[in-house]
């Protein structure tokens, strides 16, 4: 694969997808596995294969094909498999015991030879499968393989290059004697998956509960490399990781990997003394008062009951808040005296004059030093971090899990984070923007050096100290800056994900007749293959290159990294304006991370924008200037933005208020789902599919009904907490079969359409124009004779000229003909019965029998045809 592929969707219909078309292989992915099984032969020996992740099947195929007979195969997914001879499917989750016993049903007492893992994390499938990483679920499998694998088995899984690569090889190499990483010929060279092909599985009879939990496996491997004493290699890592949990060592950024909780409590005393009180709220759900001094708190006239009410949740909290809090956090440190409060300046200098009589230079230098000495105390702790950063970042390209571009963009890339979007990331935004201003040194200012171990001590007592109402007063705005920064960036990201998501909706809907067969008949819907074939990092990768050849209009509020590819690609910037920027790009509110927009975006704080936000709100405005379309969705929201955006919008129900949020039995929607319906009949193959089984007797309307009580019918939503309703709604749903037949129905009806004969159409609208003519014919003339009488006042014609003209240019109304049916006294007699009114015609019961059971035979001998 010399040639750069075509990044547009026509050019990844490259020559495997042709190959697998041609050979009737379900996804592209089958010749990943012919390519590995050629070079390692571990299929035409095997007699029982398990495939975890298998949709929509292409593995199986190939296992089918090249195992010998009677062996047996199995496939697990999260979708359902269509069936594949010799092959036995399962739709479950691979991390769920309930894969396990599944699997252990169907095997009895058997054990496979080989167990195949191509897995990718199905991003917006399941909010709680998208918490998952990669890593974790080839993590997940693994554990699977080891209950289900021969003693010399082989385990073939596919991983990312990403952080937690060599720990996975290292584990890897503890369980099996023979591990090989390769990268298939047909693997996209964009990309970053590696097959590891595991063989001779050693099947220990114990093996160490740590190797499979994620928590110990990828905990962080920087800070040992960094420190010299293993350079390059991370084995050791892992193997402290392992082994040592015990051993403190810093937290990889985010959300501990394998940490699954999602419900944190953290103590009151835990959040006042942290020197990271906004990672703090970013992590926990809740804050407890426990201790008996955190008790103490409580009666305190500053914790005030709104304060008390917004440690209870913390995943509702608004920015006004959060801030609230964090100003308590300071006043309680004060109260504590962790934070001194020095005494005012005016104070000091008053004493000073009781007592002693100092020159007034004198005490100018000093204060002229104090402050010296705090600016370069403030610049030390930055220079550390910038420090921190840049060997990370180092250590990482020694280790090759990042490409040099990628420094300093990695954390802001999506599809590295998948699935913790929606978590509220308070802790990822703050970290995005401590990273801003020291990867601006990084690059900028490369003679930045570190500070020593003396300088780091310094800082730890700086922090702690407040030198002044002043500092005190920087403190909390600072904190406001990042809250507000935090916002917009949440905010940006929702945008992002929402016109992402509308995109994936529309191509769905688009798609969705050539999506039951996984590569379809026609070349049309490469997204489908795309989705099937390479699970959601190729699509994330794919997207990353769109974006970034994407107009520079994107790039502008993509936050500083990107901005910082654009400062290089100026290279005629003079120096002391590239310094100039960084100042006022660490000085500014700084550019906000996209999941902290995506969590202040929310429903909640739309109340706070008016409000909370006044001046912070429009300054970001101003800075977002440079993209119209940015600024369009702001002012205008959501709904708005969708309109602008240039692809088929998918009817969206109008979801901006409350009430419809809570709307919890879904009344309106069902509603609008039925007027649709009713014009346009059914459009999705689901509904198709009960339809026909309706019509066929497969199933009656009590069956129908009963099944749609089900668990995702009958969950209590009281006390549930907005996002996680929010998340369920469009995650947790039944899923419904479809079967080939309704699709064809379907498709035949849209081939119908199609076929709807244009000519036949232009009569119509001729027909309708030409009548619509006719009428304003009509009225002009009627208008002129108005006009010509001479015995009404200008102002009386005028009325009626314009009640003339507005009668002419409405649409004539069909007169409707009321059907009397001539009974008694009226029978035979001619002239209006009473109490009707309008046109009507007098039939008598006989002929409207017969007229109606004409009509019936009439619909009959149509529908019979
Ligand atoms: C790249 S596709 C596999 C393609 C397959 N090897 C083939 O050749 O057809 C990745 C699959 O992983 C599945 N998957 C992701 N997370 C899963 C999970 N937790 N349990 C089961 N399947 C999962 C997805 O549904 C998706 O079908």
């Amino acid at each position: 694969m010399g040639k750069a592929q075509k990044k547009t969707g026509k050019g990844r219909l490259d020559k495997y997808y042709k190959l697998a078309k041609e050979q009737g292989y379900r996804a592209r992915s089958a010749f990943k596995l012919i390519q590995l099984n050629k070079k390692f032969a571990f299929l035409e020996s095997a007699r029982c294969c398990v495939d975890l992740c298998a949709a929509p099947g292409g593995w199986l195929q190939v296992a089918s094909k090249y195992m010998p007979a009677n062996s047996v195969i199995i496939g697990v997914d999260l979708v359902p498999i269509k069936p594949i001879p010799r092959v036995v499917t399962f739709t479950t989750d691979i991390t769920t015991i309930q894969c396990r016993n599944l699997i252990r049903n169907e095997l009895k007492d058997w054990k496979a030879d080989v167990i195949l893992h191509d897995g990718a994390p199905n991003v917006g499938t399941a909010w709680v499968q998208d918490a998952y990483s990669q890593s974790e679920l080839v993590l997940m499998s693994l554990k699977l393989a080891v209950e289900f694998l021969l003693k010399g088995g082989t385990f073939v899984t596919k991983v990312f290059r990403s952080a937690d690569y060599n720990n996975l090889l290292w584990v890897f190499s503890q369980l099996f004697g023979k591990v090989e990483a390769t990268k298939p010929p047909s693997s996209r060279n964009v990309s970053a998956e590696i097959f590891v092909v595991c063989r001779e599985f050693l099947a220990p009879k114990h093996i160490d509960p740590k190797f499979l939990d994620p928590k110990h496996v990828f905990k962080d491997l920087t800070l040992s490399a960094a420190s010299g004493h293993d350079k390059g290699s991370s084995a050791n890592n892992a193997h402290e990781n392992v082994f040592m949990p015990e051993k403190r060592r810093r937290k990889r950024d985010g959300y501990d990997d394998g940490d699954l909780t999602l419900f944190r409590k953290v103590a009151a005393g835990d959040f006042i003394r942290s020197s990271e009180p906004i990672n703090v709220l970013g992590l926990a759900n809740r804050i407890v008062f426990e201790s008996e001094e955190e008790r103490g708190w409580l009666g305190l006239s500053i914790t005030t009951h709104d304060i008390k009410a917004n440690c209870d949740d913390l995943k509702v909290l608004g920015k006004g808040d959060f801030k609230a809090l964090l100003k308590w956090r300071l006043a309680l440190r004060e109260e504590l005296g962790l934070d001194v409060r020095a005494k005012p300046t005016e104070e000091l200098t008053e004493t000073a004059e009781m007592t002693e009589i100092v020159d007034e230079d004198q005490q100018i230098q000093e204060e002229l030093e104090r402050l010296k000495a705090e600016a370069a105390a403030k610049a030390k702790r930055e220079r550390r971090r910038a420090n921190e950063i840049k060997t990370k970042a180092i250590q990482r390209l020694q280790l090759q899990m990042t490409a040099p571009l990628d420094i300093g963009l990695e954390q802001n890339d999506v599809s590295l984070k998948m699935g913790q979007e929606d978590i509220f990331d308070l802790t990822d935004a703050q970290r995005g923007l401590h990273r801003e201003g020291s990867v601006a040194r990084l690059i900028g200012d490369e003679e930045a050096s570190g500070g020593s171990e003396g300088e780091r001590e310094d800082e730890s007592a700086m922090v702690e100290i407040l030198d002044s109402d002043q500092e005190r007063e920087r403190k909390l705005s600072a904190l406001e800056v990042e809250l507000d920064g935090m916002y917009n960036a949440y905010q940006e990201k929702l945008n992002e994900r929402d016109s992402k998501r509308r995109v994936k909706e529309a191509r769905r809907k688009r798609g969705l007749l050539e999506e039951w067969n996984g590569i379809g008949s026609t070349n049309k819907d490469t997204s489908d293959e795309e989705s099937n074939e390479d699970g959601s990092w190729e699509k994330m990768e794919a997207r990353k290159e769109m974006d970034d050849d994407s107009s520079s209009e994107e790039e502008s509020n993509e936050g500083f990294a990107v901005g910082q590819k654009r400062l290089r690609r100026k290279p005629a910037d003079p120096p002391s304006n590239k310094k100039a920027k960084f100042i006022d790009l660490y000085e500014r509110p700084p550019p906000p991370s996209r999941a902290a927009q995506v969590w202040f975006s929310r429903d909640v704080f739309k109340g706070l924008k008016g409000h909370d936000m006044d001046e912070d709100h429009e300054s970001n405005d101003i800075e977002l200037a440079s993209n119209p379309v940015e600024i369009q969705s702001q002012h205008s929201g959501r709904e708005s933005g969708r309109e602008t955006d240039d692809f088929e919008t998918v009817p969206q129900y109008d979801n901006g208020s409350d009430t419809e949020m809570w709307d919890a039995d879904g009344e309106n929607l069902v509603n609008e789902h039925m007027a649709h319906v009713e014009k346009y009949g059914l459009s999705v193959a689901e509904a198709v599919t009960l339809a026909q089984q309706l019509v066929n007797r497969k199933t009656t309307k009590t069956h129908l009904i009963n099944d749609g009580f089900t668990r995702y019918s009958l969950n209590s939503k009281d006390d549930l907490p907005i996002w996680f309703l929010d998340d369920e709604s469009k995650y947790y749903k039944p899923n419904i079969p479809v079967t080939k037949e309704a699709v064809v129905a379907l498709r035949a009806r849209q081939r119908a359409l199609d076929a709807r004969p244009i000519k036949k159409i232009a009569e119509a609208k001729g027909r309708k124009k030409l009548r619509a003519a006719r009428r304003l014919e009509k009225a002009m003339k009627k208008a002129e004779t108005v006009d010509a009488t001479k015995d009404m006042t200008e102002s009386e014609k005028a009325k009626q000229i314009e009640a003339l003209m507005k009668k002419g240019a409405s649409k004539a109304k069909r007169k409707e003909t009321k059907v009397i049916v001539a009974k008694g006294g009226y029978k035979g007699i001619k002239g209006r019965p009473k109490g009707v009114k309008g046109r009507y015609t007098m039939v008598d019961a006989r002929m409207r029998k017969e007229v109606q059971s004409r009509k019936r035979r009439e619909k009959g001998k149509r529908r019979g045809r």
